[in-house]
């Protein structure tokens, strides 16, 4: 399943959020959106999950405009794990996860074993089993994270999107998180602000003010000279001694 975007441009009262961004989410890899705060990464991955339409360019999914598909068939194969999501207060952690599953039901197919099935298994892959049964409210700000991408993972998406999923997260929750993203085998596009995290995507797509900068393997696009120019500041590249992989490390511009 291949999601593209072509010379996408999206404005907001006369002000361009995006501006002609083209590229294509290939099937299985994992792409890394990063760029500076307000440089469109949202506004981009809300057009790719069919909320809202681009006033320039279109997104296509499998070759299809994505408004073609109807919001029903675009939320059996996109899930989108938004900034800070809402959700009612007044329902258990498991309730919350099964939402992911309304796509699948209608009149013909009512909730069953299968869905059952795919909200146990979403809570277990974000280590909150033994919290199903509490109420949604009683969540600690780290755990709703979770829980929204176990509500995605629910959906049984082909293409899943995130807003920075590690945001609220300790450290070993948020490298669960990206553990978790590399292995679901799906396309995974994933607003991130750590460099350092992005280092493990497939490819980087690097957004300032609206338009694309750079996409490619983050070992060739993130160079000093991007980063400088881009987010204004020094990065200096080191080694880990333990596995050889590259390190960044920044410094405000002189
Ligand atoms: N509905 C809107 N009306 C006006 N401006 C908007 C609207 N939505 C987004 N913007 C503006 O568009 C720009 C891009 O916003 P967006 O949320 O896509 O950036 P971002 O890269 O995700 O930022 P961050 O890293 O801070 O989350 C920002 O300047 C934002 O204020």
């Amino acid at each position: 399943m291949t999601l593209q975007a072509h010379e996408v441009g999206r404005s907001v009262r006369g002000r361009a959020l995006l501006q002609a961004v083209s590229l294509t989410v290939a099937p299985g890899e994992m792409l890394g959106l990063i760029g500076p705060n307000g440089s469109g990464k949202s506004t981009l991955l809300r057009l790719m999950a069919g909320l809202g339409r681009p006033d320039r360019g279109v997104l296509t999914l499998d070759g299809q405009p994505l408004h073609r598909h109807g919001s029903r068939r675009i939320a059996r194969r996109i899930a989108l794990v938004a900034q800070s999501a809402g959700t009612s207060d007044r329902i258990t952690v498991r309730d919350a996860v099964a939402l992911g599953r309304t796509p699948w039901l209608d009149a013909l197919r009512g909730w069953s074993e299968v869905d059952d099935r795919h909200v146990a298994r979403a809570l277990a892959r974000v280590d909150l089993s033994a919290l199903a049964s509490r109420d949604w409210s009683t969540l600690s700000g780290g755990e709703r994270q979770r829980a929204h991408i176990a509500r995605a993972l629910a959906q049984d998406p082909q293409i899943l999107l995130l807003d920075e999923p590690t945001n609220h997260l300790d450290i070993r929750h948020q490298l669960q998180v990206l553990d978790l993203v590399a292995g679901l085998g799906i396309s995974t596009v994933t607003a991130l602000h750590d460099l350092n995290q992005a280092m493990r995507c497939d490819r980087v797509a690097v957004l300032k003010e609206g338009r694309l900068q750079a996409l490619g393997p983050p070992a060739s696009v993130l160079t000093p000279d991007l980063l400088a120019r881009v987010f204004d500041v020094r990065a200096t590249q080191l080694t880990d001694p333990q596995d050889g992989s590259r390190l960044l490390r920044f410094q405000p511009l002189a």
